[in-house]
């Protein structure tokens, strides 16, 4: 809307200005309207002095107030006394260069009250407006009121730089412009500094002769003077919209320019200072009012996001494994994020859901993001197929790519990916964009021209953009994702070392099986039942204690096998040794001692125990009944006491000898070994 040259040294004829140098004492040079506007004669410039065009205490109050400072903090007023009346003026002074400008305009009288209520009321309706829409709604209609001009929009840029209008008052002379954009071109760096340090451009009158300045050759430069006189292309601009007048004021957001009130007329439009002043206080207070409705709405956003984190808490309880996230989680992503596809690139692995790109494709694209992204936050396009990182990758159905690197460790890194599809969007621009100066961010596709003013472009090729908050809250999500992430990987850790543990266990008790039971009748092995019997001799010894062993051996057990066969056999001596383990009380043990021969350990005993034990346990043998077996199976059994000195080996060769009497004396018997171990 505003052709980005500044004005050669030209002002507007509505007011005059006065360049003087730094101390604000010697005047260099005037605008050529200062005598008719102050209703004076002039003499020649270099005779003159601040003091001189504005007397002494005007001018020594200008310069005091200037000291130190880049323009005047507010107008100074004063009133001079002419043949007819009595003309205010106010003064406006700025720094440009080395020069100070002192800008003078002719004040009208205005009911000034009315204008104070009728401001405070519209302030008021601004401080309560709760959505977006109503507060700029409010805006424009609080300043078409306040300022009679007959178009007045709010126009908000987008990250392009193209300006979209919100918002518009009109009062039907103008055509409506509500929904159309202007293209970037129209909004250059360098203006949208000059409004960061002046809010406020007023063009009074596009087709009012311009003046320059006497002399000539020191006429200052005009950049931020509200006088300055629009340049040619802006006034061609202007009046292919058809537009005079134009007052502009420039809205200021947390991160730069969030956009600009734009007031136009047909006509030439006188704007008063107070009105221009009021004009802007609304608009400040609107911007005010805008970002803290947009913070509100940010939060209740990121509020959204972070309830969807139940990730960490939950992890702990239950993790889920990166699929698991996904498949319980995708569907919430792709709605928070407005995204069709959402994938997870974790330690090689790829995990999507939605349109996303294939594995291969996700891993080349990972590869490239870990090289060419260089800090932790988000990477982020909505021009996959031109942006030189992914344009050779096969991302047809992907427009734009939102991407959180999800750092895990110093060395490892996973990805979050949302995608979004192309969406064809249509701009109405509010002029042939060719009008202006040929940009790169001017539209390139223009279709069915519908007016000579208005004609609309079908932008291909672009997501919807990512904003700002959803750059935060992916960030969010991010740290959410690793956290859960990790806890799954040690949860699966520490369920590995149980297994693990585990297995240890089952092997050391099998290892326990085989170094102590012997694995046909499951009884002691002759290593197990020999600890025990060395154990008891060191009892015996210490507290004196009365045990002993039998030492029995199965009769004629060839016989059975070479009979009956080997299998009979082992069928046999499983019987045994069950019946006797059985018949045992707790305390005592039995172990095979090898092939037939079998050893109880009996504790508490003292010879005539053993021997009753020994009887007993014979006769039952007698008594075992194996299945196919034809003939009682019967023992030999020999008896020993522990003595003094005895060690296990002294032991069971007693016990050895007593059993091989029994066998010579018949068989089936039980004999004690004698002291001396015979
Ligand atoms: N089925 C089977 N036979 C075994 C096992 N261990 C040893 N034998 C057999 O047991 C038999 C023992 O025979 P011998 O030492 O001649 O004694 P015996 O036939 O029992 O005769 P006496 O002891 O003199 O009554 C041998 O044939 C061994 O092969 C085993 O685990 N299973």
């Amino acid at each position: 809307m505003h052709p980005a040259h500044p004005s050669a040294a030209h002002i507007q004829p509505f007011g005059a200005v006065i360049a003087v140098d730094s101390a604000c004492r010697r005047v260099h040079s005037v605008s050529a309207n200062l005598g008719a506007i102050l209703d004076i004669s002039l003499p020649e410039p270099d005779q003159l002095s601040l003091a001189c065009l504005l007397g002494k205490r005007l001018s020594q109050r200008v310069r005091r107030a200037m000291q130190g400072r880049e323009r005047l903090l507010a107008p100074i007023t004063f009133v001079r006394p002419t043949d007819s009346r009595n003309v205010r003026y106010q003064i406006h002074a700025l720094r440009s260069g080395e020069q100070v400008l002192v800008e003078i305009e002719p004040l009208q009288a205005l009911g000034k009250w009315r204008l104070l209520g009728a401001v405070n009321e519209r302030l008021m309706q601004l401080a309560d407006a709760t959505h977006q829409e109503a507060l700029l709604d409010n805006l424009v209609g609080a300043i078409q009121e306040l300022t009679g001009y007959d178009r007045v929009v709010v126009c908000h840029f987008d990250s392009d730089w193209h300006g979209f209008t919100l918002a518009e008052a009109r009062e039907g002379r103008l055509p409506t412009i509500l929904g159309q954009h202007f293209p970037a071109s129209d909004f250059p760096v360098a203006l949208r500094q000059a409004y960061e340090r002046n809010a406020i451009r007023y063009i009074q009158d596009v087709k009012a002769p311009a003046v320059g300045f006497v002399p000539e050759t020191a006429a200052p430069s005009l950049e931020d003077s509200l006088l300055r006189a629009p340049a040619a292309d802006r006034v061609r601009y202007l009046q292919a919209l058809e537009v005079r007048g134009s007052l502009s004021l420039a809205m200021q957001g947390d991160s730069g320019l969030w956009g600009m009130v734009v007031c136009h007329a047909a006509a030439s439009h006188p704007t008063p200072p107070p009105v221009r002043d009021a004009a802007r206080a609304l608009v400040q207070m609107a911007t005010q009012r805008l970002l803290l409705l947009r913070a509100r709405q940010e939060a209740r956003y990121l509020q959204r996001v972070q309830d969807s984190l139940v990730l960490s808490s939950t992890a702990r309880k239950a993790p889920q494994s990166p699929a698991q996230l996904l498949r319980a989680h995708a569907d919430t992503w792709m709605t928070l994020f407005r995204a069709r596809g959402v994938a997870l690139w974790i330690d090689g692995n790829t995990y999507q859901s939605g349109s996303s790109p294939s594995p291969t494709v996700t891993r080349q694209l990972v590869k490239r993001l870990a090289r060419a992204h260089d800090h932790s936050g988000p990477w982020c396009s909505r021009e996959l197929a031109t942006n030189p990182l992914t344009r050779s990758l096969a991302m047809n159905k992907q427009c734009g790519l939102l991407a959180v690197p999800l750092p895990f460790s110093l060395e490892a890194c996973g990805w979050l990916l949302f995608f979004r599809p192309q969406q064809v969007e249509t701009l109405y621009w509010a002029m042939q964009p060719s009008f202006n100066q040929p940009s790169s961010s001017q539209p390139s596709v223009l279709t069915h021209p519908s007016s000579p003013a208005a004609c609309y472009e079908h932008v291909v090729g672009k997501s919807e953009a990512w904003q700002r908050v959803e750059r935060l809250a992916a960030v969010d999500l991010g740290e959410d994702l690793t956290l859960a992430i990790s806890v799954y990987e040690i949860s699966k850790l520490n369920g590995c070392l149980e297994q693990e543990r585990k297995a240890l266990a089952d092997a050391n008790q099998r290892l326990e099986q085989l170094a102590h039971f012997d694995p046909l009748t499951q009884v002691w092995n002759r290593y197990r039942i020999e600890q025990a019997i060395d154990a008891e001799l060191v009892a015996a010894k210490r507290y004196g204690a009365q045990f002993g062993l039998l030492l029995f051996d199965v009769d004629h057990f060839k016989e059975i096998n070479d009979t009956h066969g080997h299998a009979l056999g082992d069928d046999v001596l499983v019987a045994l040794a069950r019946l006797v383990e059985n018949s045992l009380r707790g305390c005592d043990h039995l172990g095979r001692w090898g092939g037939e021969e079998f050893i109880v350990l009996a504790k508490h005993a003292d010879t005539e125990a053993l021997i009753g034990l020994a009887e007993r346990l014979r006769e039952l043998i007698t008594t075992l009944n194996v299945e196919g077996l034809s003939k009682p199976l019967t023992v030999s059994v020999g008896v020993t006491e522990w003595q003094l000195d005895d060690s296990c080996k002294s032991m069971v060769a007693r016990a050895d000898k007593a059993m091989y009497r029994a066998k010579h004396k018949g068989r089936n018997r039980v004999e004690v070994a004698t002291r001396k171990g015979s």
